[in-house]
């Protein structure tokens, strides 16, 4: 099947509510709406940030789409500073990053942890972008396929075939974060690939061929074609570049097939 190509700007802590809105914006006004029936595009910004740009996206009806970076397993309680799927939800947010490389170091998140995060999203209508990826060691041992595909079994232990259908994977090398070292599109390709050879042994063949796996690390307009034409990687999760509108333009233009607007 024909999976749409899906971009989603994970701005990570960038920006105040002021310049989302700018960034949002331009981005509005750069990519034409025509460009929609061919890629999905989210931007994925700071919690203070989401209210201002649901209002955005409501006032002028903006295809673009919206999403938070991390959410509570619970749903309301002492839990301070935390933010629960039922907020996300009221807030019209489509997306949630779970699993992120930098919560799992900085904030200690295992696999159960993701996992409970996994379904706390989709009890609330809201699809997790589960993350995984490995380290450099692990890479260089030639760990890579077995650990991506044990940290993606273990984040949806318990769900539904059903279930799965909602959720998008993304395959984040930890060593291609950040660093301007992008993993080629034959390691990204190999990887995905192999993802999604677990959801079809898992869950089955037709679950598994309308999941859409994204790759990111240094995902920039320079190479988002030459991943995206591969077999199964359908988009990017994207850092640093989704910051500039003039290149995430660039970049979503390239993955919906061009031409540039
Ligand atoms: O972590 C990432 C997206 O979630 C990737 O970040 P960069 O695109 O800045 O490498």
């Amino acid at each position: 099947m024909a999976r749409k190509p899906f971009i989603a700007g994970n701005w990570k802590m960038n920006l105040n509510h002021l310049e989302a809105i700018a960034l949002v914006q331009k981005i509005a006004f750069s990519l034409p709406e025509k460009y929609y029936a061919k890629v999905d595009v989210a931007v994925l910004p700071p919690f203070t940030d989401i209210r201002s740009i649901q209002t955005l996206v409501d006032g002028d009806k903006l295809l673009l789409t919206y999403g938070a970076q991390d959410l509570s397993p619970h749903d309301s309680g002492a839990y301070t500073g935390d933010v629960s799927g039922p907020m996300l939800a009221k807030l019209g947010c489509s997306y949630v990053t779970v699993g992120h490389s930098e919560r799992r170091e900085y904030h200690g998140e295992d696999d159960e942890l993701v996992g409970k995060k996994v379904r706390a999203a989709l009890k609330h209508g809201v699809k997790p972008i589960l993350c995984v990826g490995e380290k450099l060691e692990v890479r260089e041992a030639g760990g890579h396929v077995g650990h991506c595909h044990e940290q993606l079994l273990a984040a949806l232990k318990g769900l539904k075939a059903e279930q799965v259908r909602d959720v998008v994977v993304a395959y984040e090398p930890v060593w291609a974060i950040g660093t301007g070292k992008v993993a080629t599109a034959a390691d990204a390709e190999e990887v995905c690939k192999a993802l999604r050879g677990a959801l079809a042994d898992k869950y089955g063949a037709e679950i598994a061929d309308e999941v859409r796996v994204l790759y990111g690390g240094s995902v920039k307009s320079g190479n988002i074609a030459e991943l995206v034409a591969c077999d199964n990687i359908d988009g990017a999760l994207v850092g640093g570049a989704s910051l500039q509108a003039e290149e995430f333009t660039k970049l979503c233009a390239l993955a919906a097939g061009g031409p540039l607007p």
